[in-house]
């Protein structure tokens, strides 16, 4: 399923989370969208699954507006929010199975499949979730998500706060995930390494607005070669290691300062 996003307003009061964003990813790409603290991602992504409603443009998934068709979308879309909670006094399985229920689906088998997905051992899943590790209750809240067997996976900082080696593990979660079905995936994250292992297009969205857009590669490549100088401080520079030529591409499009920010983010998270 595609999905597009036109014009789109969206302010708090006085913020201005989205200042007139517009965006377009294809049917089973997988996408990333790169941002400093408060560029609107999550904003972005509540709109994306009708869960707020912009004040001016359009989001459409699959090509029926989220406004108009959020119930029938929401059945097709897993979403991930950024915090995500679960009753204290369940265990893993039954989380799900609670999932299951609410959402009508039939008992075939699914719950174990989605266990057994996100890689969470049958133990795992028969203890109690505040007893989960951050790791645990992350592949848990994946394994809610893959439940109706989602068309679109949107995903908010899917790996923040995880050690190197959650993050190690999340990353290959979700490659399986793009490798085997034909889900499209958008997911966000400050940190530029795990946009181009795991995404074929991205966009870096700053104050509310998409700065840069479309395939990793040429995003890379074009920032290499417009912005030299940019390329090799930004490469080598903040982090000591080769973060690739989509680091210059988010230094262009957000400036040296937000970049950097970024780049500390990273640092904390990377293996
Ligand atoms: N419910 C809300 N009420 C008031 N302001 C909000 C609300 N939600 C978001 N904002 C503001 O909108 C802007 C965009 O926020 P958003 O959470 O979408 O950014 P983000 O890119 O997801 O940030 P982060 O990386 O820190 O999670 C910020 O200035 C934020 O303070």
């Amino acid at each position: 399923m595609r999905i597009d996003a036109t014009d789109v307003r969206k302010t708090y009061g006085d913020v201005t989370a989205l200042d007139g964003l517009s965006l377009s990813v294809p049917s089973g790409s997988t996408f990333g969208i790169i941002g400093t603290n408060g560029a609107g991602k999550s904003t972005l992504f509540r709109l994306l699954v009708g869960h707020d409603r912009p004040d001016a443009g359009t989001v459409s998934v699959g090509g029926a507006d989220v406004t108009e068709d959020g119930r029938r979308i929401r059945e097709r879309v897993g979403y991930l929010p950024e915090h995500i909670g679960f009753p204290d006094g369940l265990t893993g399985r039954e989380v799900l199975g609670v999932h299951r229920a609410t959402r009508g689906l039939p008992k075939d088998g699914r719950i174990a499949a989605a266990i057994a997905r996100v890689g969470l051992t049958a133990d795992e899943a028969d203890r109690r979730v505040s007893g989960y590790s951050n790791g645990m209750q992350r592949r848990l809240g994946l394994a809610t998500v893959l439940l109706p067997d989602p068309d679109v996976l949107i995903l908010d900082e899917p790996t923040a706060g995880l050690d190197p080696r959650g993050v190690d593990e999340f990353h290959a979660i979700v490659e399986e995930i793009t490798k085997e079905t034909d889900a499209t995936v958008v997911f966000c994250s400050h940190v530029l390494g795990e946009v181009e292992r795991l995404c074929d297009r991205a966009a870096v969205l700053h104050d509310g607005r998409v700065r840069a857009s479309g395939p990793v590669d040429e995003l890379a490549a074009g920032a290499s070669e417009a912005a030299p100088a940019a390329t090799d401080a930004g490469a080598t520079g903040e982090s000591g290691r080769d973060a690739g030529g989509l680091r210059a591409a988010f230094r262009e499009a957000v400036g040296d300062d937000a970049a950097r920010r970024a780049a500390t983010d990273a640092e904390e998270v990377a293996p």
